[in-house]
């Protein structure tokens, strides 16, 4: 199951290996050997071998696995110790009594809480949200493909899974199937090196439903691209719904397939934009409810403040002030909040932006390396971006162009000019582009 904290476990335990409060033959003795089963409802399952350590073991380092947990994956979680022979029957009772919805779940790795219900709808997320409901409710039928495009951490899984789960609650007898870009690619080339194609093909060709997250990530892999071609049209003309999100609109994904990209813009393509005010007091709000967290609207009202572009990083505010609170044994207040986010929320006075900032976070969104933009290449996926560069330097900060210019590979000021004003009548011309634009100058100014 690909759940983020069962994917960084190496991790976790990496961090407690080093715990200075944790002996070495501690750590071998008692932790070396833990394993995370799944995740249900915001408890990590453990599995011990030790059947007479485990009351040690949890009541000794249950505190540290979860405060490592939080330090990797950035969310808290319960624990639970189970023993294999528990574990064993646990899955005995489960294929018993047969819940169809889990049982997929567990095979699509689906998240429990990713639902409709518990997703706020802002103006942020209106269409995508609408979008993701018309699909989930007529698959095949109301928008195929769906693709749904935002920054990171804005719910575009969130919605994907809640589509993946609505489905399966009025089928389930419906093949759904949602993968990571990345896990398809593995997947692929495990079955070149196996020569087991065509289970590949049989497994990704014979479902209703298509899920693909982050298909950013295939761009510049041709093999992945073919294989994904050929599943997508073989889903398409049976009439099966396909859903993909990405981090941007297919015309930004650099070095796409163009007969990839056109299909991606056959169906709908709908964005989800960074929160609102009103909409991040509302999700958090809604987790609080969620999890019958007592937390004060002060301090509701100081994290939705204060982190403004990325709701895992709003959860993950929430979530420090809690771990925070429970470790000094302080009520959960604005100025036990303001403590524990200090190094989390920088003071606006204390931001500079500099062409350094800007290009680094242009050659993020683009996939290309910072060091090309200053270079002398000249192909458009890098030459374009370094446009953006130069227009978002002039804009955005107070440096003259000789200075810009300088920064940037020490260009001639009248190449930057010519940037600026080429990036300016792009803007003017296409509306997606504009918001692109603006999309980076947020990430840039974090306003
Ligand atoms: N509208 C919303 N209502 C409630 N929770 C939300 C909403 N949008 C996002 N979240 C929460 O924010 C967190 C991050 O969302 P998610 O993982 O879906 O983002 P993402 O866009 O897929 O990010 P990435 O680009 O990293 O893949 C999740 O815990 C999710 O539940």
């Amino acid at each position: 199951m690909s759940h983020s904290v069962i994917e960084k476990w190496d991790k976790i335990q990496a961090l407690l290996r080093d715990e200075s409060d944790i002996s070495k033959i501690s750590y071998k003795t008692f932790l070396e050997n833990l394993e995370p089963i799944r995740v249900q409802d915001n408890t990590i399952i453990i599995k011990t071998d030790d059947e007479i350590g485990r009351d040690y073991i949890e009541r000794k380092y249950s505190k540290s696995i979860i405060i490592a947990i939080r330090e990797i994956v950035g969310e808290i979680y319960n624990i639970k110790f189970m023993l294999p022979s528990e574990i064993a029957k646990e899955k005995k009772k489960v294929s018993n009594k047969k819940i169809p919805t889990n049982n997929n779940n567990e095979y699509n790795g689906l998240n429990s809480r990713y639902t409709f219900d518990t997703f706020v709808v802002g103006n942020n997320n209106k269409l995508a949200h609408a979008a993701a409901l018309a699909v989930a409710e007529s698959p095949a039928e109301a928008y195929n493909p769906l693709f749904i495009y935002g920054g990171v951490g804005l719910g575009k899984t969130h919605l994907m899974h809640s589509i993946a789960h609505f489905i399966l609650s009025e089928n389930s007898e419906s093949k759904v199937l949602y993968v990571s870009s990345e896990k398809f690619t593995n997947e692929l080339i495990k079955s070149i090196r196996d020569d087991k194609n065509e289970e590949f093909r049989q497994k990704y060709r014979n479902i209703d439903v298509l899920l693909v997250d982050d298909i950013q990530f295939i761009a510049g892999k041709e093999r992945t691209q073919e294989e994904f071609f050929h599943t997508f049209n073989t889903l398409y003309e049976a009439k099966k719904q396909i859903i993909i999100s990405s981090d941007r609109p297919p015309k930004e994904i650099e070095t796409l397939e163009e007969r990839l990209r056109s299909r991606f813009e056959w169906g709908l393509i709908a964005d989800i934009q960074p929160p609102d005010f009103e909409t991040r007091m509302a999700i958090l709000q809604k987790r609080a409810e969620m999890e019958h967290l007592n937390l004060p609207n002060d301090v509701i009202q100081y994290v939705a403040t204060n982190i403004k572009s990325n709701i895992r990083e709003l959860e993950g505010g929430i979530n420090k002030i809690i771990a925070y609170s429970t470790l000094v044994h302080k009520d959960l207040t604005k100025e036990l909040a303001e403590d524990a986010l200090k190094d989390l929320i920088t003071p606006e006075k204390d931001k500079e932006i500099t062409p350094q900032f800007i290009l680094e976070i242009v050659a993020e969104h683009y996939n290309i390396n910072p060091a090309d933009i200053v270079s002398k290449k000249r192909p458009r996926e890098i030459a374009y971006p370094r446009q953006i560069v130069m227009y978002l330097s002039r804009t955005l900060t107070d440096l003259s162009l000789p200075k810009i210019g300088q920064i940037l590979g020490k260009r001639d000021h009248t190449t930057i000019i010519h940037g600026y004003e080429k990036i300016s009548k792009d803007i003017q011309k296409d509306s997606a582009f504009k918001n692109t634009i603006e999309i980076l100058t947020k990430k840039i100014t974090g306003k």
